[in-house]
């Protein structure tokens, strides 16, 4: 039996670009195991990722701040103190940096995302004086203002309970800092080759090859291991 998948997006089931490898459409449709997406992005996006892969939509979004399983959702993070932080970063000139529109955090229910283009160094500061009410996660693709209580790995364990699994059944894989907490609490926890720091130290193995290259790779030996 191949074991279930606690699979980040964004670097690792991207190429360099940001786009979704097309090999996610051919090693995942028939993965005879759970596969739960667990991202930073805002809620329909891993549900569209499922939906068109069609498979189960068994999400974690926004970092763990929402869990979606057995059609069930879980908002798992206050979205208040966040907001408030953002509403003061804003205030003091601060610019979220999407633009017009707004899609990243247009459903966004739990915490706030920020371009990498925001004044990080502002954001700081706001951040520091709410006092440890919010912390700042930077995953390389943007950074998250959220409660410090929320994180991907403790939604993983409401997800996996819910499918009769603990966490510890899970293979992870991951390239950032919001990956942390899934490589803890998962069985065996890898960090693709472009991970930062904090997804290298926490993984049990670092990849050789990067983005969907080291996680296809994976997946094949995980799939020959079972055989
Ligand atoms: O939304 C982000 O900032 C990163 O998303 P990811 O967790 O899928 O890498
Ligand atoms: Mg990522």
């Amino acid at each position: 039996m191949v074991p279930p998948l606690a699979l980040d997006i964004d670097g690792t089931l991207t190429t360099a670009s940001g786009r979704i490898d097309s090999r996610v459409f051919e090693l995942l449709p028939d993965w005879d195991a759970p596969v739960v997406f667990a991202t930073g992005k805002a809620f329909p996006y891993p549900v569209a990722l499922a939906h068109f892969l069609g498979r189960a939509e068994t999400v974690i979004a926004e970092n763990g701040g929402v869990a979606y399983v057995d059609g069930k959702t879980s908002v798992l993070g206050d979205p208040a103190a966040p907001r408030a932080v953002v509403e003061a970063f804003e205030a003091r000139g601060g610019e979220v940096g999407w633009g017009d529109g707004d899609t990243v955090n247009r459903w966004r229910e739990s915490e706030v995302a920020l371009s990498l283009d925001a004044d990080e160094t502002l954001l700081r500061e706001v951040t520091a004086e709410a006092g440890g009410e919010v912390e700042i996660v930077d995953t390389g693709y943007a950074y998250h203002v959220k409660s410090p209580d929320v994180s991907k790995g403790r939604a993983l364990r409401r997800v996996a309970s819910a499918l009769g699994l603990v966490p510890a059944d899970f293979v992870a894989v991951g390239d950032s800092e919001n990956d942390a907490s899934t490589f803890a609490v998962a069985g065996e926890s890898y960090a693709v080759a472009n991970a930062d720091a904090f997804a290298r130290d926490a993984a049990d193995t670092v990849l050789d090859e990067s983005y969907m290259d080291a996680t296809a790779g994976l997946l094949e030996t995980l799939r020959e291991r079972s055989e």
